[in-house]
C-alpha cells in the first residue's frame, strides 16, 4: 500500500492495537509517529514497533500527511483546539473516536477537512480487526482507497453510506469484543464452578470460541441457525442449555445492550 506518513494522536489500546497490525503487515515503522503526553505509553511503541514517537501533538501533526485522531471522545476538543494551527488542506483526517461526528470535528479543527471516520476494534492487534468506515462523497478516490488499504491492513472493512450507520457499527463490531469476552469470562467461571481449574476451563472456552468463529468463517453458505442446530442433538444436553438462554430472553439481553451502545454515543455526540 501507499507509504505515506501518518501521526497517531493519542497512543492507548486502540492506536496501539492499529499500529501493531500495521508494522506486522509491512508498513514502514519510520513513516508511523505516535503521541501522548507522557512516555508510559510511547516508550513501549517504541520499543516493540521501532515506531518514532512525540509528546508535541502539533508537530507530529504538521509533519504528517495522514493525522489519526485516537485520542477519548471526552478529550478530543481540547486535544483538537492546538491543532487548528495546522494546514489540512492536503491531509487526510482519521477519526477513530466514537461518538464524535465529521461536523464537530470539522468544528473542533476549525478547518475544510478530508475526514474519514473509522470505528476499528481491538482484534486489530492481531490483525483480526472490524472496522466500519464513513466518508462524505466527496473525499478523494485516493484517499478513500488509502483508509481502506489501512484498515485492511489490520483486518476486514465495511464502508457504511451514512455517518449514523457508525454508531451501528459501535453496537456490532467496536464494542464487541467485549460482549465476546464477557460471555467467555462467564462460560470460564462456571467451568470452574464446575471443577476445571482456571488454565484449563480456559483453554475450554478459548478453543470453543476459536472453532466456533472459524466454522462460522469457513461456512459463509451457512447460516448460524443452522450452525447451532447443527450442535443441538434433539432432547440432548445442548437443547437443554438453549433453552435456558431462550427462557431468559438472550436475545433481547443483546439487542437492548446494541441499542444502549448506540445511544450511548449519540448522546456523546451531544456532549463532546
Ligand atoms: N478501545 C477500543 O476498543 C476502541 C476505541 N475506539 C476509540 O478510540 C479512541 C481511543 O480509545 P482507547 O485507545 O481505548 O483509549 P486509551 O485511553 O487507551 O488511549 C487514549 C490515549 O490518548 C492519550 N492522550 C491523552 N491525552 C492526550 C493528549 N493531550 N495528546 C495526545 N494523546 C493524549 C493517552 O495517553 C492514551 O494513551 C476513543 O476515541 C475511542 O472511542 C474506537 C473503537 C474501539
Ligand atoms: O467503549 C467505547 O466507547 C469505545 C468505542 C468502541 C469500543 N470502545
Amino acid at each position: 500500500m501507499e507509504q505515506r506518513s501518518i501521526a497517531f494522536i493519542g497512543a492507548g489500546n486502540m492506536a496501539r492495537s492499529i499500529i501493531a497490525g500495521l508494522i506486522a503487515s509491512g508498513y514502514d515503522a519510520k513513516k508511523i509517529t505516535a503521541t501522548a503526553p507522557t512516555t508510559t505509553r510511547l516508550a513501549p511503541l517504541k520499543d516493540d514497533f521501532g515506531i518514532n514517537t512525540d509528546s508535541d501533538n502539533l508537530r507530529a501533526a504538521q509533519q504528517a500527511d495522514v493525522v489519526v485522531l485516537a485520542v477519548k471522545p471526552q478529550l478530543m476538543a481540547d486535544v483538537c483546539l492546538p491543532l487548528q494551527a495546522v494546514d489540512f488542506s492536503n491531509k487526510l483526517v482519521i477519526s477513530i473516536a466514537a461518538g464524535i461526528n465529521s461536523a464537530r470535528l470539522a468544528t473542533m479543527l476549525d478547518s475544510q477537512l478530508h475526514l474519514v471516520r473509522v470505528m476499528p476494534n481491538t482484534p486489530a492487534l492481531i490483525g483480526k480487526g472490524m472496522s466500519g468506515l464513513y466518508a462524505e462523497s466527496t473525499l478523494a478516490p485516493q484517499d478513500h482507497q488509502f483508509a481502506s488499504e489501512l484498515l485492511q491492513a489490520v483486518g476486514e472493512i465495511c464502508w457504511v453510506k451514512q455517518e449514523a450507520d457508525i454508531n451501528g457499527i459501535i453496537a456490532a463490531a467496536g464494542s464487541a469484543p467485549a460482549y465476546f469476552f464477557l460471555f467467555m469470562e462467564a462460560i470460564q467461571q462456571q467451568a470452574m464452578a464446575q471443577g476445571f481449574d482456571e488454565q484449563t476451563a480456559r483453554l475450554l472456552v478459548q478453543q470453543t470460541a476459536l472453532g466456533a468463529a472459524e466454522m462460522v468463517q469457513a461456512n459463509p453458505d451457512t447460516d448460524l441457525a443452522t450452525l447451532r442446530q447443527q450442535v443441538t442433538s434433539k432432547g440432548g444436553t445442548t437443547a437443554e442449555a438453549i433453552n435456558t438462554f431462550n427462557h431468559h430472553h438472550l436475545t433481547e439481553i443483546v439487542a437492548k445492550a446494541m441499542q444502549a451502545a448506540v445511544a450511548r454515543a449519540q448522546e456523546m455526540e451531544q456532549l463532546f
